[in-house]
């Protein structure tokens, strides 16, 4: 019988970090304080392989470089089990950075050599601050749609943009920047898109909201 409870909302759920490349170890760092910090009954694993991919119930994919993510995802046979997976509606997908790249449905530039998982109803462009001289932190107030998200110092490294919503019934905007350069958008109910790192932030609040949002829907 269940309560309802978050804890039965927990019960061992798997959130799995792809690790094929990029800060795949700041994202199991983040999540594991998280849990640590809040008790959640949730385990955190490193994902290489179909095998280790069919034990979760969320993924994120991580910030990196998206074209090296996506030749070594086919050079070892995940972009199938990937593409998938990410369809699933029953699972959590986020995407960093790279990561917002790799599930986009579009790559306006430099996606040569890029085969995007084509999930997300969006256009996006790459390194479109500039290159890596023009990465920069601001203090991003969240609190719109993530409760209490005040103040979060947020990292763009060579960040993407999201260029175009290609279907806003599907896909709304979480966050823009003065700029008017959309940053952060979720799709459906239960994919996230953000083209910066909270991993990188020394500050777990974006992690916890994604579990709570995302995983245990408290
Ligand atoms: N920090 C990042 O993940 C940068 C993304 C990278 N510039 C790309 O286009 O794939």
């Amino acid at each position: 019988m269940t309560t309802g409870n978050t804890q039965d909302l927990q019960d061992n759920k798997v959130i799995g970090v792809l690790a094929l490349q990029g800060a795949f170890i700041e994202h199991i760092q983040h999540l594991n304080c998280c849990i640590d910090q809040n008790g959640y009954n949730l385990n955190v694993v490193a994902v290489r392989t179909a095998e280790e991919l069919n034990h979760c119930d969320a993924l994120i994919i991580p910030g990196g470089e998206s074209t090296s993510m996506s030749l070594i995802a086919q050079r070892t046979g995940m972009y199938k089990p990937l593409y998938e997976f990410v369809r699933n509606p029953s699972k959590a997908i986020w995407g960093t950075c790279a990561g917002l790249i790799y599930i986009s449905k579009e790559v306006s530039n430099e996606k040569e050599l890029l085969k995007p998982l084509e999930l997300v109803e969006i256009k996006v462009k790459r390194n479109a601050f500039g290159r890596q001289a023009q990465s920069f932190i601001q203090d991003c107030d969240f609190s719109d749609f993530a409760p209490g998200l005040h103040d979060f110092p947020t990292v763009f490294i060579r960040a993407p943009v999201i260029e175009e919503i290609l279907d806003p019934k599907r896909v709304k905007p979480l966050y823009t920047l003065d700029n008017g350069l959309i940053v952060a958008a979720i799709q459906d109910e239960n994919i996230l898109a953000t083209s910066f790192h909270p991993e990188l932030a020394d500050d777990v609040r974006f992690h916890d909201w994604f579990i709570k949002r995302f995983v245990i829907k408290q």
